[in-house]
């Protein structure tokens, strides 16, 4: 099922765990701040709806996606978080970059989930042009950002 036949932003707050005792870690891209801050808002709105406190919700900003693997280890090896969501916007341009971006990224990420005991969760966009990244975080299909939230709770209560 593709995106387009999946609104991202749909979720069931009875099938989550209560986040009011959870500490979750946010690293976020600031290449295409303006999608980036949209997903962060999308997943920050789900974790106060499920009752996290604001104080709980550790937001630190990277140059770029590709960043995202090294700040998501620092966040891992302070081990005061239940889960780290990782937040990004790769968006295809003139040369094959996108390509080696993405794949490093999406294995770094990969690696992290295999070292430590705590999710890191993928939420980077990886997209062909600037509408779709804007489609997918806040716009017609819905935020990522909330899809993450979601898969993070959903995680924690696995890994309790
Ligand atoms: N083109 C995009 C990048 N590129 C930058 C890399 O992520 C990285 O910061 C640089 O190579 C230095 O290590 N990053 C994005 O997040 N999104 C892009 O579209
Ligand atoms: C993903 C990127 O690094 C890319 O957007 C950079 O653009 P270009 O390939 O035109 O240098």
């Amino acid at each position: 099922m593709a995106t387009a036949n999946k609104n991202l932003s749909e979720y069931n707050k009875a099938d989550l765990i209560d986040a009011t005792e959870l500490k979750i870690g946010l690293v976020v891209s600031e290449w295409n701040d303006k999608v980036t801050n949209g997903l962060f808002q999308g997943a920050y709105d789900v974790l106060i709806d499920c009752g996290a406190k604001p104080e709980n919700i550790v937001r630190w900003n990277v140059p770029g996606s590709f960043e995202l693997i090294f700040g998501s280890k620092k966040m891992h090896q302070l081990e005061e978080f239940d889960a780290v969501i990782a937040i990004g916007c790769v968006i295809q341009g003139e040369t094959k970059h996108f390509d080696f971006v993405c794949e490093g990224v999406t294995q770094g990420i990969k690696d992290l989930n295999l070292i430590y005991d705590v999710p890191t969760i993928f939420c980077v966009l990886t997209d062909n042009n600037e509408q779709q990244s804007i489609d997918r975080s806040g716009g017609i299909h819905g935020n990522k950002g909330t899809e993450a939230a979601v898969a993070a709770l959903k995680m924690i209560a696995l890994n309790k």
